[in-house]
């Protein structure tokens, strides 16, 4: 007998089973899946069920968990075996078939995960990238990367900046940690609504919840209000936790889709401070794009550079040489190694800082300008790594 902790990875209105994957995401093993047969068709999307599942493979019972989003891991899942126990020979991994890697050109099927619940921004960022995928919460974007190279889905869609709060740190790292490709970008115009309980007016709230990043990019309406602010996780679970608190003083910073998938009220629309809102999104994918020279495309590199004056200048020269576009330029700390020593002839060491730099510019790999900036940045960065080559979003 083993329980497991699971949320529907299919269209839960349509799914008749489930193909769950059950591995130690930590060693990055691979294909250990199972398939249950069951009427999941109850279970909302943003619901989790507990499992019993027989030494014989079968569905003993499914039980529909009552609080909507779960703090444990939504990818990673345990099978919990009492001690002891004869080993369950029915659960071990079952081949993965052609049918279950087919993934259709058009987007209906394709299925994206994303960080945070139903009705946040990230989701509506992957329905507008493909409007008829199916769509897969993560509780963090660790597992959003993970579901991705576990061939749970085929694309992740994760934000990465921000038009009024720059960059998405966090995300830069993740990058690098994992071996994703770039496949695409998504430019959201993200309109904040404020809201609440049907009935409830904005002047009787003393709370707001959402994520710290929509606090930032409304914090001028938000001054002006006075509300005490409560962060979440992504904008929707605040929603929700709104919703389900039955809190007539509590309030949500979220997305009119939110608002609506939870029942709530849109107490006032456009809160945030700028007009041109807007935040990037990238997809991830586990191959990279071909690239073309039929659209305007753009390319995401990441470097590390050889200490020495005016290198960082150099680097940049090599794009400004071919008249070659930066859209973006971020640095971020060398986890690995973040300091370098510099001079240890005299007394004490001299270290400075070690740095990424992460660059976007505006040309396709197959063009021979930017073939020929990449030969020419090599010849003095330490690594280089090209992230993706993908076709330019507009809002
Ligand atoms: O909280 C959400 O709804 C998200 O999708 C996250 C996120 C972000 O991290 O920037 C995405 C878009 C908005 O900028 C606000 C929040």
């Amino acid at each position: 007998m083993a329980t497991l902790k699971l949320h529907p990875f299919q269209d839960s209105a349509r799914a008749s089973s489930l193909s769950v994957a059950i591995s130690d995401y930590g060693s990055g093993s691979t294909g250990n899946f199972l398939s249950l047969r069951h009427d999941f068709t109850r279970l909302r999307k943003w619901e989790s069920c507990r499992v019993v599942v027989s030494a014989q493979g079968a569905i003993t019972s499914v039980e529909n968990e009552k609080h909507a989003v779960d703090s444990s891991k939504t990818i990673n899942r345990t099978l919990e075996e009492p001690k002891g126990s004869r080993k369950d020979l029915s659960i071990l991994p079952k081949p993965l078939s052609a049918t279950d890697l087919h993934s259709p050109n058009d987007g209906s099927k394709v299925r994206v995960a994303y960080q945070g619940s139903p009705g946040s921004y990230s989701e509506i960022a992957a329905m507008k990238a493909y409007p008829k995928c199916e769509t897969v919460p993560c509780d963090d974007f660790e597992a959003a990367f993970k579901a991705v190279e576990l061939w749970l889905v085929e694309k992740a869609v994760l934000p990465i900046e921000n038009s009024v709060g720059g960059s998405n740190h966090r995300n830069y790292d993740l990058l690098l940690r994992h071996r994703l490709h770039i496949a695409g970008e998504v430019q959201l115009q993200v309109n904040h609504c404020l809201l609440g309980l049907q009935g409830v007016r904005k002047e009787q709230l003393k709370n707001v919840l959402s994520h710290p990043h929509a606090f930032d990019q409304c914090e001028m309406t938000l001054s002006a209000f006075g509300v005490m602010r409560i962060n979440s996780e992504d904008t929707a679970t605040a929603a929700q936790i709104v919703a389900s608190s039955g809190k007539r003083d509590t309030g949500a910073i979220a997305s009119a889709r939110a608002a609506e998938i939870y029942g709530l009220n849109i107490l006032a629309e456009n809160v945030q401070d700028n007009d041109n809102n807007i935040t990037r999104f990238l997809i991830l994918a586990r191959e990279p794009v071909i690239p073309g020279t039929d659209k305007l495309y753009k390319t995401s590199i990441v470097f590390t550079l050889e200490e020495g004056p005016g290198v960082l200048f150099k680097a940049l020269a090599v794009f400004a040489l071919r008249e070659i576009n930066l859209t973006k330029i971020e640095s971020r700390p060398q986890k690995q190694r973040p300091l370098r020593v510099v001079d240890d002839s005299n007394e004490g060491r001299a270290k400075y800082f070690d740095y990424l730099f992460y660059i976007d510019f505006e040309a396709s790999m197959m063009e021979p300008r930017a073939q020929s900036a990449m030969a020419h940045l090599q010849e003095f960065a330490r690594f280089l790594r090209v992230l993706g080559c993908y076709p330019v979003d507009k809002v």
